[in-house]
């Protein structure tokens, strides 16, 4: 078995039958996956359909009224949202979160400031740095000089250093020239294979997720109808129709 496929053997993530809302009324009802160590999983579905709150949720940042989620076997109920960095999961919510009166190389930091093993948070820099090499060049740029492109690249680049586990990526592509998102995803690529991160993206851009993942999960009115390999949903016709609109 080589290294990549036993690091794909087991899974990381399991969400059971969680029941999400800001209110009264639920968001997410009953939503339940299974994400494979090691793997690239695209959340697809139209607007609305409630594919942030499933981040949002396994991220921490909202708390489920029903159901549970499952981290390394671990279950997170009653994990506070500030542990969840340690226990290796990092989020880049859409809008990119980045600091803009920081410099790039002050952002980078604050996605090391919590570790205490102080090399390794260096060690994590410099391969940031070597990753985005638009990034190492602009160290001392304030965040607000920087192009979208380069924001998105900062904000991945600050929850790389954390070295996570699991990257939850809300919408990295959003307002991108196609030239940079085939970037992104081809560096989501390359961090899976050399380190076995596992990756979870919403995207609206339903061609470029789907070539990069391994598997996607539609969602619609805040259930997941369809959880299958990549390839599959690519290939099916009644279903890129009815939900992913291509
Ligand atoms: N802070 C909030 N308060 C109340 N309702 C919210 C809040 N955020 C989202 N919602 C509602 O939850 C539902 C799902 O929203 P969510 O942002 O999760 O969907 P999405 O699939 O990510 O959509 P999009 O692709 O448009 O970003 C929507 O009906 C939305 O109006």
């Amino acid at each position: 078995m080589s290294d990549r496929t036993a690091a794909r053997s087991g899974s990381l993530l399991e969400a059971e039958q969680l029941t999400v809302g800001y209110g009264a009324a639920p968001v997410l009802r009953d939503v339940g996956l299974t994400v494979a160590q090691g793997s690239i999983t695209a959340v697809l579905g139209a607007n609305g359909a409630g594919k942030t709150t499933l981040l949002r949720t396994l991220s921490g940042l909202l708390r489920p009224t029903a159901g549970r989620v499952v981290l390394d076997g671990q279950d997170l109920r009653g994990v506070k949202v500030e542990q969840m960095v340690r226990r290796g999961v990092a989020h880049v919510p859409e809008g990119r979160g980045v600091v803009t009166e920081l410099t790039v190389d002050e952002n980078l930091r604050l996605g090391g400031l919590w570790r205490h093993d102080r090399a390794d948070a260096k060690r994590a820099l410099d391969e940031v740095y070597e990753l985005f090499e638009p990034l190492a060049r602009r160290r001392r740029f304030p965040g607000h000089q920087l192009s979208g492109g380069e924001r998105q690249m900062l904000a991945l680049g600050r929850a790389l250093v954390g070295r996570p586990r699991l990257l939850l990526l809300d919408e990295p592509s959003l307002g991108l020239a196609p030239r940079v998102t085939a970037q992104i995803m081809g560096l989501l690529r390359t961090l899976r294979d050399r380190t076995g991160l596992t990756v979870l993206l919403v995207e609206q851009n339903v061609r470029s997720a789907l070539s990069v993942a391994d598997t996607g999960i539609v969602m619609s009115l805040g259930r997941v109808v369809a959880n299958a390999d990549a390839a599959t949903l690519r290939d099916d016709e009644d279903m890129r129709h009815a939900y992913l609109g291509f």
